[in-house]
């Protein structure tokens, strides 16, 4: 790390306005104070880091050269954007990063002006920009102004087909459009796929850009030193043919590779590129992830993401558990099955720690399959798969699969091909907040004929539902868990193949029935104790399905109790909703049950811990006790909670 000097310029800069005074070799200075005070946050809070601190030069320069928030500056995924944060206003509100009412771990456009788009999934800038380039020549107004718009793409979002959609379009509408592809040749994982081996070789071909910037007459766009060498170049070129670069072919001018730690390279080009650029423009910069905090870049994921860490020695604390993770108990339980059945395969879509398939790729690499960012692709590669006789595992986070859904509706669901989708980050995941939360899956996958969709209570279910899935070759299915530990129970040497559409009862009670769809049941539970003392004794019954839905317990639970509470960890339209159409179809309601469906409220909530997450949902054990006393009418129905 640097150190810090003895007027930090940084206790100057409040917004990139006060950036326009500094000398180049200030602003030196200034990205080393930066890079010093990103650490010392994220050690605070915890949170991505290696992306931020690879873009700490970049970010000054861009800053400092364009005119934000009249200049529109998107940081695509934008877990890179606390070093933006900090220099737009945000310094002294950094500390509360992804916290409860603090900032957003990604650009937010209702947290400042200088976030003219929010993201969190990737590969959404250039389209975005697109967007404000057309609008600003179409007269278009908003706040801040509109001027250049400038998209910050890592190499990773780069890979996925909405980046490729986008620069198709923005080269064929020949817009002022500057895009800016941060390479720093990782994703959260090492990049995989033929563009990151495209993208390695205009590295290694580097001088041959420079000869072919000479040869097309780009010479003026370059910066006077760059120029010279250039000129000579042509010379050498004269009647010499030159293929252009992929990007060149989609009608961008290409600049680059440059070196994205090196002011000498960044500001003269961005202050040519301004100056001069007419249609649109892609600049390719080399960084390294988690560039001058050494613990950082010695990590395999270059200081991805991390927990509260201890800035001298990078140690990181974590909470301590003996329960494994819904995501490692996937992972392992589907290394087994795979050793007995040579047709077990897994996809991910760049997340192979995140969902567990690293053990997978480990133990069968033949079989697993990361298909970098391209959720879309990674469904219907699966779908080819299951229609040649594999039985193919989709793990997707939920909030990811979402991007997939076109493809789970025509290219699965329609076909009835036994895809086994594996969706972990179910429900609210906490820090990331709303734009991570696996609210909608339930719904969205529920509301499809011949899918199957389960939801594990805890981590022994998750493991029968692992071996359910792999043994269901009738159509698709899915099984839901969420992020984090287990509840701690034991788990069984072997997954059961369940019963499709069969739920279990947990206790017989009386008066008031809860059936809980995945795992609130330890919060139901923790409830029922509650109300125990109270003198209610509810039934509780873990559904396990929410399509099928067991009809038969159900019928039962609505025959013998006076109340029907559901619980789920998603939004309306999901298990509850089915139930209630069970119901209603049955005359159950005629009959006059009470029913109430405790599911997400319907409006985004912002990042906390999980648990307060779920107060703020109102799906905790105490709210689900209140629900029970006011369906019984025992008690006055308290105020919401907000
Ligand atoms: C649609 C989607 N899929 C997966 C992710 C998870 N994810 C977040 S960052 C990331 C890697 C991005 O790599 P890159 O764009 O190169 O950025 P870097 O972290 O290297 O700066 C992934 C896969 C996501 N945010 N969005
Ligand atoms: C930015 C992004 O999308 C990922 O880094 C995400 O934050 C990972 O979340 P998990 O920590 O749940 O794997
Ligand atoms: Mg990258």
């Amino acid at each position: 790390m640097a150190d810090r000097p003895e007027t930090p310029l940084l206790d100057s800069v409040h917004v990139p306005a006060d950036m326009k005074r500094l000398s180049d070799p200030q602003l030196k200075q200034l990205a080393g104070e930066l890079r010093a005070e990103t650490i010392s946050a994220v050690s605070e809070t915890g949170g991505h880091l290696g992306a931020g601190l690879g873009v700490i030069e970049l970010t000054v320069a861009l800053h400092a050269v364009f005119d934000a928030p009249k200049d529109k500056i998107i940081w695509d995924v934008s877990h890179q954007a606390y070093p933006h944060k900090i220099l737009t206003g945000r310094r002294d509100r950094i500390r509360t990063l992804r916290q409860k009412d603090g900032l957003s771990g990604f650009t937010k456009r209702s947290e400042s002006v200088y976030d003219p788009f929010g993201a969190a999934h990737s590969s959404t800038s250039i389209s975005a920009a697109l967007g404000f380039a057309v609008a600003r020549d179409l007269g278009g107004q908003c706040e801040g102004g509109l001027g250049d718009a400038i998209a910050v793409i890592g190499d990773g979002a780069m890979s996925a087909g909405m980046a490729f959609e986008a620069m198709n379009n923005a080269g064929h509408l020949k817009k002022r459009l500057i895009v800016i592809l941060n390479d720093n040749d990782m994703s959260i994982a090492p990049p995989v796929g033929a563009f990151s081996s495209y993208l390695n070789r205009l590295y290694a071909e580097a001088p041959f850009q420079e000869l072919k910037a000479a040869a097309k007459g780009a010479v003026s766009l370059m910066p006077p030193f760059f120029q010279e060498g250039a000129k000579r170049a042509k010379e050498m070129l004269k009647g010499m043919a030159i293929g252009g670069t992929l990007f060149e072919e989609l009608g961008f001018s290409y600049i680059g590779p440059l070196d994205g730690h090196d002011f000498d390279q960044l500001l003269p080009i961005l202050r040519t590129v301004k100056a001069r650029a007419t249609g649109p423009i892609l600049i390719h910069v080399m960084t390294k992830k988690g560039k001058g905090y050494a613990p950082a870049e010695r990590a395999n994921d270059k200081g991805h993401a991390t927990a509260k860490f201890d800035v001298l020695t990078g140690k990181q604390t974590k909470a301590p558990s003996n329960a494994p993770s819904y995501t490692n108990v996937f992972g392992e339980t589907l290394v087994d099955l795979a050793a007995k059945d040579d047709r077990i395969c897994a996809i991910t879509a760049a997340m192979p720690d995140g969902t567990g398939l690293q053990l997978m790729a480990e133990r069968y690499p033949s079989r697993c399959f990361d298909v970098s960012i391209a959720e879309q692709h990674g469904v219907t590669f699966c779908a080819g798969l299951a229609a040649a006789g594999m039985r193919p595992f989709c793990a997707m986070y939920s909030t990811f699969l979402q991007r997939g859904y076109d493809q789970v509706v025509h290219d699965v669901a329609i076909q009835n091909l036994p895809v086994r989708f594996a969706i972990d980050r179910a429900g609210l995941v906490g820090a990331d907040g709303a734009t991570h939360a696996g609210s909608f899956d339930i719904a969205f996958m529920a509301n499809l004929p011949n899918m199957v969709v389960m939801a594990a209570a805890d981590e022994a279910e998750l493991k029968h539902m692992v071996a359910t899935a792999a043994a269901h070759d009738a159509g698709p299915i899915a099984f839901r868990y969420p992020r984090g530990e287990g509840v701690g129970v034991e788990l069984p040497e072997v997954g059961e193949v369940l019963e499709i559409g069969k739920g279990r009862m947990i206790r017989e009670g009386r008066r008031v029935a809860i059936l809980s769809f995945g795992t609130r049941l330890a919060e139901v539970l923790k409830a029922c104790e509650a109300l125990e003392a109270k003198g209610i004794s509810p039934s509780v019954a873990d559904a396990r399905f929410a399509k099928p839905l067991d009809r038969e317990l159900i019928l039962k639970l609505a025959a013998e109790h006076e109340a029907l509470i559901t619980i789920e960890e998603g939004a309306v339209g999901g298990f509850g909703s089915h139930v209630a159409q069970l119901l209603a179809d049955e005359g159950v309601f005629d009959g006059g049950l009470k029913y109430r469906s405790m599911v997400l409220p319907d409006s985004f909530i912002d990042q906390g811990a999980p648990g307060e997450m779920y107060d703020r949902a109102g799906l905790n054990s105490a709210d689900i006790e209140t629900k029970v006393l006011e369906v019984l009418g025992v008690a006055q129905v308290k105020g919401k909670r907000a």
